[in-house]
């Protein structure tokens, strides 16, 4: 294969759980691909859409702006919609393809890894519509963003779309994670906390630098497939 078809890699970067505009600004200024803006119930970060508002206006173009449910009814995943404008929905819950599709608006669906009924089988087929998944550690039906890993060799092998690992991802385990599992984005919370909710701008720094790091080190990524 010529070098014509091989680019650096560069692993895709989602911080989640901003409540604040000072982290959004700094988020922006390390140039990550997306924020996370958490709206499910029994969340320590969770948001008003009234409050993200001006956290979404904040961003730099081109950083996409994700809202995150888990079990919301409808009409509250509508409101955030309208007031939000997010970029991408993410769904953590027991919602089915028919109702993460339902609005019209790209979605990732997070695979809950954690406990004894983790199913990561069959995504293809169960949720057709997504853009791509997120294997997450919190076991179904329990809240995410727990700081807790869990065991990366249990991700399925033929995820059929771009995936992001998540779930107890730090600066100090990042560069592992990527060179264990190759994975096409990463997404963190706790790790990059001070307290839930406020995000820790020197943790921010080293996260991004550790996946850079990571980058260079796994290598290169064979684009001829895909031109
Ligand atoms: O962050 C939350 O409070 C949350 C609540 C409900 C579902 C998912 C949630 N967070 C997601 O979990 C991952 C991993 O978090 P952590 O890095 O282990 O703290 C986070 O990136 C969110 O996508």
């Amino acid at each position: 294969m010529s070098d014509v078809n091989r680019l650096p890699r560069r692993t895709r970067i989602k911080f989640c759980g901003l409540t604040r505009i000072e982290d959004v600004a700094v988020a922006c200024a390390l140039g990550v691909d997306a924020v996370g803006f958490v709206f499910a119930e029994r969340s320590k970060r969770r948001v008003s859409p009234a409050q993200v508002a001006p956290l979404r206006e904040a961003l730099d173009p081109f950083v996409a702006s994700v809202a995150l449910f888990m079990d919301n009814d409808a009409a509250t995943v509508r409101e955030v919609i309208d007031t939000v404008r997010p970029t991408i929905l993410q769904f953590h819950g027991d919602e089915d393809d028919a109702f993460c599709a339902s609005f019209g608006l790209p979605y990732l669906k997070a695979v809950a890894m954690g406990g004894e009924g983790a199913r990561a089988d069959d995504l293809g087929a169960r949720y057709a519509r997504a853009t791509g998944f997120l294997f997450d550690s919190h076991a179904a039906g329990q809240v995410g963003g727990s700081g807790h890993a869990f065991d990366w060799t249990r991700i399925p092998r033929d995820c059929p779309r771009p995936w992001l690992l998540a779930g107890g991802l730090h600066p100090d385990n990042v560069f592992e994670a990527i060179r264990a599992t190759y994975c096409w984005g990463v997404d963190v919370s706790s790790g990059i906390e001070s307290a839930p909710g406020e995000k820790d701008a020197a943790k921010m720094h080293r996260f991004v630098e550790a996946v850079r790091r990571a980058d260079a080190a796994v290598g290169t990524i064979a684009t001829h497939d895909a031109l």
